[in-house]
């Protein structure tokens, strides 16, 4: 259930989609927006955390490449260029609004071990509590399930899931370069059609959701209920909205319906 006005901390995700071009080059003026308003709602008094993707993408366009990799050490060459280049944006474009930032990267093996989930729990708290953005991404170096597409945390989706759970955040959001879930992939189906509110997941939901639909995107809508799942089970409501569309950060904290809901039941939305 989400009642927008019991919601104080945010964890928001981006795809590599939203953050950059076809060509894998930086979208600076929606990285700017994004920014901008993640700035601004800290300020409000949310706590925001950012879960980023894009470093391989980044990275490989830094790097003069004209494809994404596909060698998983010259993917994981890319990711370490990459996160290090996302991290010189994030910083410089945070502290314009007096935003100080903070890399987080982790692997699925941090989070099963208790000591180590304790220290990334301990960190985080101590971050926001201090009035950081925590921005995280997998750790690429070590973590390469995901980037050869195995089980790992799935993908970045997960993660912001598992992030969500870690910061005991009030809402997860995902963009997407979609408005949300539809009855099929509208990249196949021109008639599909959104759905608004999903209050449980079952194999009719799995069903539905395909996999990325550009080369930058990986994952698609599949590791989004997957993540919401871990979101639901949680009891955290998260929302896939359109990572293109100006002010959506503002209409959700705002209590405008808006992408897909999944959470168990509805309230103030
Ligand atoms: N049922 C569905 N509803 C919406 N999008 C879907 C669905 N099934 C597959 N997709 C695909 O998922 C894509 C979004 O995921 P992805 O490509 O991984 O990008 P990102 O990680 O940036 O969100 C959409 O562009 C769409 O083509
Ligand atoms: N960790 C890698 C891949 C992240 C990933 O899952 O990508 P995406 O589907 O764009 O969220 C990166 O930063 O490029």
């Amino acid at each position: 259930m989400l009642n927008i006005n019991e919601v104080r901390r945010i964890v928001v995700k981006v795809g590599t989609s939203t953050l950059t071009y076809e060509n894998g080059k930086l979208n600076i003026r929606r990285i700017e927006r994004l920014v901008r308003t993640i700035s601004d709602l800290q300020n409000q008094g949310f706590e925001m955390v950012l879960v980023s993707s894009g470093a391989v993408g980044v990275g490989a366009a830094k790097l003069g490449l004209s494809e994404r990799p596909t060698e998983l050490a010259m993917k994981q060459a890319a990711a370490a260029v990459g996160q290090c280049e996302l991290m010189h944006i994030y910083d410089k474009m945070f502290l314009e609004y007096g935003i100080n930032v903070a890399q987080i990267l982790l692997t699925r093996e941090n989070i099963v071990d208790d000591d180590q989930r304790e220290n990334i729990h301990n960190t985080f708290t101590a971050l926001m509590r201090t009035g950081v953005v925590p921005i995280v991404n997998e750790n690429d170096t070590v973590a390469t399930a995901e980037l050869k597409h195995i089980e790992n945390f799935g993908d970045n989706d997960t993660l912001s899931a598992v992030v969500a759970r870690m910061c005991e955040a009030d809402l997860l959001v995902i963009f997407s370069d979609i408005d949300g879930l539809y009855d099929s992939d509208p990249r196949k189906n021109p008639q599909a059609k959104l759905i608004r509110h999903v209050s449980r997941i079952d194999a009719k939901i799995r069903r539905m959701a395909g996999g990325a639909g550009s080369a930058h995107g990986t994952g698609g809508m599949a590791t989004k209920i997957t993540a919401a799942e871990l979101c639901m089970d949680a009891g955290i409501p998260m929302l896939v909205a359109n990572g293109d569309k100006q002010g959506i950060l503002y209409d959700i904290v705002d209590g405008k319906p808006v992408g897909t809901l999944f959470a168990r039941e509805v309230a103030g939305l």
